[in-house]
C-alpha cells in the first residue's frame, strides 16, 4: 500500500492512482507574488455541534477525529463555497523535526505542521460521489508553527494520543467543536486542488488560512510519539505524513485580504 517512505512514496503513488500527475495536484507553493486578490471573496463561516464528534484514531497514516455528518449538523459555508459542506473529519499533517512538516509552503516558509478539516458537499449523495466531483470536497487548512505559547485547546486532541499509539486504534471522543482551534483572523488563499494523499482525487476547494496557531514543541512531540504499525509490530514512529508541493500549472490562487 502507499505510504510517505521511498519505495510506496509520493513519487510512486501514480503508478496505482494515475492522477497523481495531474494537473489539479495539491499541496502547492503558495507565493504572494502569484496570488490574486479577489475582492469578491465572502467570508467563510463554520457552525459546528460539539455533539457531532464522534471518535479519534489512528489509521496508520494520521490522526483522525471523525464527525456525524449524517445530515447538516455541522457544517462550512460562505467564502468560495457555493453552499454548505459537511464536516467529516479532521486530521494533521507533521514532520521529524519542528522546521518542517505541513504540505501547503507559503513564500518558502514550512509550517512544523498542518491541520486538515474535510467537508462534503451534501448535494451529492453521499461522501464517495462526493470525491468524484470538482466541488464535492471543501477542506480548511490550518498551518501548526511552534512557539512558546501554544494554543490550550490543542490540548484535548493531544490527550488523546496516548490511547491511539498504534495504527488501527480508535476511542471515543466525544462533545468537541474544532472552530474552537481557529486562528484570529479569517484571512485565506483558495485554490482548486486534490486529496494530498491517494486516491488524489481532483475535488478539492483549498481554504489555507493565513495566520497559524501556535502549538508547542512539546505538542508536536506528542504527535510525533504515535506510531504507524499495528500494536504487535516493531515501532515505526509515524512522522513525516506530508506530500511534497505539486507544481501549480494554470491554476489561480486567490487571496481574501489586500
Ligand atoms: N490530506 S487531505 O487531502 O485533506 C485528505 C482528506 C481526506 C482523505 O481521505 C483519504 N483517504 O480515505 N485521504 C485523504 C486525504
Ligand atoms: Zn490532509
Amino acid at each position: 500500500p502507499w505510504g510517505y517512505d521511498g519505495d510506496n512514496g509520493p513519487d510512486q503513488w501514480h503508478k496505482n492512482y494515475p492522477i497523481a500527475k495531474g494537473r489539479h495536484q495539491s499541496p502547492i507553493e503558495i507565493n504572494n507574488k502569484e496570488v490574486h486578490y479577489d475582492r469578491s471573496l465572502l467570508p467563510w463561516f463554520a457552525s459546528y455541534d460539539p455533539c457531532a464528534a464522534k471518535t479519534i484514531l489512528n489509521n496508520g497514516k494520521t490522526c483522525r477525529v471523525v464527525f456525524d455528518d449524517s445530515f447538516d449538523r455541522s457544517v462550512l459555508r460562505g467564502g468560495p463555497l457555493p453552499g454548505v459542506y459537511r464536516l467529516r473529519q479532521l486530521h494533521f499533517h507533521w514532520g521529524s523535526s519542528d522546521d518542517h512538516g505541513s504540505e501547503h509552503v507559503v513564500n518558502g516558509v514550512r509550517y512544523a505542521g498542518e491541520l486538515h478539516l474535510l467537508h462534503w458537499n451534501p448535494k451529492y449523495s453521499n461522501y464517495l460521489d462526493a470525491v468524484r466531483r470538482t466541488d464535492g470536497i471543501a477542506v480548511l487548512a490550518i498551518f501548526l508553527q511552534v512557539g512558546k505559547t501554544p494554543k490550550p485547546e490543542m490540548k484535548r486532541i493531544l490527550e488523546e494520543i496516548n490511547a491511539i499509539k498504534t495504527k488501527g486504534k480508535e476511542v471515543p471522543f466525544p462533545n468537541f467543536d474544532p472552530s474552537i482551534l481557529f486562528p484570529k483572523s479569517h484571512d485565506y488563499w483558495t485554490y482548486h486542488g486534490s486529496f494530498t494523499t491517494p486516491p488524489c482525487e481532483e475535488c478539492i476547494t483549498w481554504i489555507v488560512l493565513r495566520e497559524p496557531i501556535i502549538v508547542s514543541s512539546d505538542q508536536m512531540a506528542k504527535l510525533r510519539s504515535l506510531s504507524k504499525n499495528a500494536e504487535n509490530e516493531p515501532d515505526l514512529p509515524l512522522v513525516d505524513n506530508w506530500r511534497p508541493t505539486q507544481p501549480r500549472y494554470f491554476r489561480m490562487v486567490s487571496a481574501s485580504f489586500l
